[in-house]
């Protein structure tokens, strides 16, 4: 985060040391701002511009790109600015806090005729109404319309000597919500990640814990330690009673106290950030602990959730998706499925709307119709709490009320409405019908940005308002005919009543008539301004004129503020209905656009239950599928059996490279999230007992950032999932152990296998190029191996993508490097080295098998005795095989290794 520090202008201003004649008032002001404001960048209003001084002045014109002045003098040395016009302010902002900048915004807060009345060195009053944070902004212009933007504060109780539960708060201001859980530590980066809040607050304590120093480390999220003492339990009691006026949480429902601190730490940094209002939000909502499907930061990562591992939305599974018509929609279909459910009531319900809105074809298309005209009412109605909303705001809120009335007309006219469906109809017919026709009645067809530019209210609506404005167009009229007498009595044609910001209305004439008027021939002209080729005067009877214009002006501003002020204090005495109304429009939007999807590609109802099967008929990869379906290529479906029933719950895949061994697991894993998510699924048929917790590891690439190799993060992230996955966890391991050498890697594969299989017992897909693992077929159980067919063409090979049962002869991984470019002397080379391994292999005296090798513990007691084979024995023998005159040293281990890679199974 950047910082710009007022310290060196707070001690210049304290000490004068430095001073030669003395700050200005105005800079002393501006010094004493800043200095509570180390942290942001200040925007000092300044008329119609927002001024930066100082090292805040060289930063932001160098992120902005805009110039760099200078002003006065400070301590001998010039101050440098810059300034930004008011009316662009926002898209200034948004560019500073996208570049991770906090922005203090000061605005004038008294009229400067009042500070002028103090005294003639008076300042107008400036305060810091607003500190603008990545992760409390509320501007349409600075936020994405489909994606929240959480706010998220974390506090902790201990639960052992050495072990936390840590709360969670997350608070989007843009719409009010307000969610508060409780994780213990090991899924702490998991929560984080689900959430993915642009901004974290937490305690110093919690910051500084080296535990966690990773997750600070690694979050794309600004991340801000307030000091603990500031969030002592009672005091975030307090600031939680405090907010919504009650003397007792007790009606909330019941918080830990991890939650309760985890709650203070977001109202004391929501109430410092909006200093001018308070936020309306909503009473928080308690997510119980297992309500939702657990998947930790790697496997949302790995499996592109929400964004793909570049960090796109464009080619993660919610692209794929997402079919919603509304913002709102967009923004509920994130965090759903950010967020899988795991309770079977709620998930069933969920399937009952989409499968309705699968049937009703004319009820979607309606929803679907309505939706897309709704405005973000959820957006609009927290700017109107904030005191931040302009007019077209209360439209929004207007037409989104609208729309809800007839979607819950449209709704209550079904018949046998499902759950979900029914609940949501009731909640939309209690839109304030009265409230849409006031505001109907009451904004003009078009509306101004700013409410400061007035013009909004509609024509009719308001007399006072109408008369004003009369007023002011008729004086025009007045100025003209004024301008047209002058030019007759003064005989100039070309005479002409004008105005500017310095004179306010005046005449103007050319330098001889003007020298005539001071002669006499004008004798209530007052002479103001002498230019190269005019004067300038005014009159009394212009100066009166003047008056009323801007008077009827001012009047008609004042009116028609207090009528917006009426009309957002009625939105804000229903801002909970109204809020629910927005929760309720994007839910709908959310189960029709499952609809859509299932009926447009045609997905299935899956069925989700307590039971521990996994039984996927012609699944497929919504994501690749939708790729494949560009190129016009079509996607070959394929089973999945994890229920141990007659086959395996472990499912070992080998299978050529680019065979589709990956895209199969991810797409099993898709489909459980899906299931789980309340949608429908890309398969003909899924039954899936709940999955409680999901796994999804890669064989990593170097993790550079975080200074871990290849393989530490491989075993850091596998060590997680054997410690942590339950029986009803779905795991996904692809291609564990190939970030060490051959051995290594293939003993940990094994081994991993092993404790799936005894300690785990979950459903898991494991797919590997280590063919010896197949052996284990025999061995284990509940073990079955699945292969990717692949049909051989003359020196070619076809991928078929169908996963069969049985093991991979061999990898066509030549086959592979030729397809992909790599010179055909290489791909030559590599022949036959590869057939001098293989014949070495195959004439080794005593080859090792897998069954040769004790069992797991578990399942052979009395205790292992240590390994029969020596890794480096086997190592020797295939080097002894090789020509030692054709390869190096180095080429034969890379030989071995691709050997190892290559070799078919037995
Ligand atoms: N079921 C399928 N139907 C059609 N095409 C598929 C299918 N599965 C995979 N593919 C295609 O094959 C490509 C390679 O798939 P994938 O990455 O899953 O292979 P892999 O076996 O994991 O390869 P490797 O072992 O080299 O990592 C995909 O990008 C996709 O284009």
């Amino acid at each position: 985060m950047a910082r710009s520090s007022a310290r060196n202008l707070a001690d210049a201003a304290g000490s004068g040391t430095a001073e030669v004649a003395g700050p200005t008032p105005m800079m002393a002001q501006y010094i004493e701002i800043k200095a509570a404001n180390p942290d942001c960048l200040l925007f000092y209003r300044m008329g119609d511009f927002y001024e930066l001084f100082f090292s805040d002045a060289e930063t932001a014109s160098r992120a902005l790109g805009i110039v760099l002045t200078k002003r006065g003098k400070h301590g001998g040395a010039d101050i440098p600015m810059c300034g930004v016009p008011v009316e662009r302010a926002d898209d200034y902002l948004s560019r500073l806090i996208g570049l991770g900048h906090r922005v203090a915004v000061c605005e004038q807060t008294e009229d400067p005729a009042e500070a002028k009345r103090r005294g003639p060195k008076s300042v107008v009053r400036r305060e810091v109404v607003r500190l603008v944070t990545p992760g409390t902004i509320t501007e349409d212009r600075l936020l994405d319309p489909g994606s929240a933007n959480l706010l998220l504060a974390i506090g902790r109780r201990k639960v052992s000597d050495a072990a936390f539960a840590y709360g969670l708060a997350a608070i989007d201001i843009s719409t009010g919500r307000f969610a508060l859980s409780e994780v213990p530590g090991a899924d702490l980066a998991g929560a984080i990640a689900r959430h993915d809040p642009r901004e974290i607050v937490l305690s110093d304590a919690i910051h500084a814990d080296p535990a966690l120093a990773r997750l600070w480390a690694e979050t794309r999220a600004a991340v801000v330690p307030l000091a603990q003492a500031e969030l002592e339990p009672a005091s975030a009691e307090r600031r939680l009673r405090e907010q919504y006026g009650v003397a007792t949480l007790d009606g909330f429902g019941t918080f830990t106290r991890a939650e309760i601190a985890a709650a203070g730490a977001a109202l004391l940094y929501v109430a410092r950030t909006q200093l001018a209002a308070r936020a309306p939000l909503c009473v928080p909502t308690r997510e119980e602990a297992g309500t939702t499907l657990a998947i930790d930061a790697a496997t949302r990562a790995n499996l592109e959730l929400t964004r793909t591992l570049s960090g796109e939305r464009v080619g993660s599974l919610l692209d794929a998706i997402d079919r919603t018509v509304s913002a709102n929609g967009a923004r509920l279909l994130a965090e759903h499925l950010a967020g899988p459910l795991t309770e079977l009531a709620a998930i069933a319900r969920r399937h009952d709307a989409v499968a309705r809105l699968v049937e009703d074809r004319a009820l979607r298309a309606a929803l679907r119709d309505a939706l897309a005209r709704a405005p973000d009412l959820a957006r609009a109605l927290s700017r109107t709490g904030l005191g931040r909303a302009g007019p077209r705001d209360l439209a929004a809120i207007r037409d989104g009320l609208d729309v809800a009335l007839a979607l819950g007309a449209r709704l209550a006219d079904g018949t046998d409405l499902p759950d979900d469906l029914a609940r949501l109809a009731k909640i939309l017919a209690r839109a304030d019908r009265d409230l849409v026709e006031t505001l109907r009645a009451s904004l003009a067809d078009e509306l101004p940005l700013n409410r400061r530019d007035g013009g909004y209210v509609r024509v009719g609506y308001h007399p006072e308002i109408d008369e004003a404005r009369l007023l002011g167009s008729d004086s025009r009229k007045v100025v003209a005919a004024l301008q047209a007498r002058y030019a007759e009595e003064t005989g100039c044609r070309t005479l002409r009543i004008k105005h500017n910001g310095l004179l306010g209305y005046f005449i103007e004439v050319p330098q001889s008539v003007g020298e005539a008027c001071l002669k006499g021939l004008m004798r209530d002209f007052v002479h103001r301004q002498t230019m190269i080729d005019a004067m300038r005067f005014t009159s009394v009877e212009l100066g009166a004129l003047e008056q009323k214009i801007f008077g009827a002006a001012d009047r008609a501003l004042a009116l028609e503020a207090s009528v917006f002020d009426d009309l957002s204090a009625r939105i804000v005495a229903q801002a909970e209905a109204i809020g629910g109304i927005a929760e309720a429009l994007a839910a709908l939007d959310v189960a029709a656009s499952h609809a859509e999807l299932a009926v447009e590609l045609d997905w299935c109802r899956p069925q989700v239950d307590a039971s521990m099967s996994f039984v996927i008929a012609e699944g497929r990869h919504p994501v690749v599928e939708a790729a494949l379906r560009k190129s016009g290529t079509a996607f070959i479906a394929n089973d999945c059996d994890l229920s141990g029933e007659g086959r395996g719950r472990i499912r070992l895949i080998t299978g050529p490279n680019m065979g589709g061994k990956s895209t199969y697991l991810r797409q099993n894993a898709l489909i459980a999230v899906l299931a789980q998510v309340g949608a429908f699924v890309p398969a003909r048929e899924a039954r899936i007992g709940r999955v409680d917790r999901l796994f999804s590891r890669v064989g990593a690439a170097d993790d550079l950032a975080r200074g871990q190799s290849t393989f530490m993060v491989e075993m850091v992230e596998t060590a997680a999932i054997l410690n942590q996955a339950t029986r009803h966890s779905l795991v996904i391991l692809d291609e564990i152990g190939r970030g060490t050498a051959t051995y290594d890697g293939l003993s940990i594969a094994w081994a991993c296998l092993e404790h799936l299989h005894e300690a785990n017992a979950c459903r898991s897909l494991f797919a590997t190029h280590f063919h010896e693992l197949t052996a284990l077929g025999q061995r284990l159980a509940r073990l079955d191996n699945a292969t990717l067919k692949v049909a051989e063409h003359r020196d070619g090979v076809v991928f078929l993508h169908e996963v069969v049962p049985g093991v991979a002869e061999r990898s066509y991984g030549l086959q592979v490097a030729r397809i992909a470019g790599l010179p055909s002397a290489v791909v030559a080379r590599a022949g036959a080295i590869l057939k001098g391994l293989e014949k070495a292999e195959r004439e080794r005296p005593s080859r090792p098998r897998i069954d040769d090798l004790p069992l797991f513990a578990s399942l052979a007691p009395p205790p292992l005795p240590e390994p029969a084979i020596e890794a480096d024995d086997r190592l020797g023998l295939l080097l002894d095989a090789i020509d030692p005159d054709a390869l190096t040293p180095r080429e034969a281990m890379e030989a071995l290794y691709r050997l190892k890679r290559e070799r078919a199974a037995g």
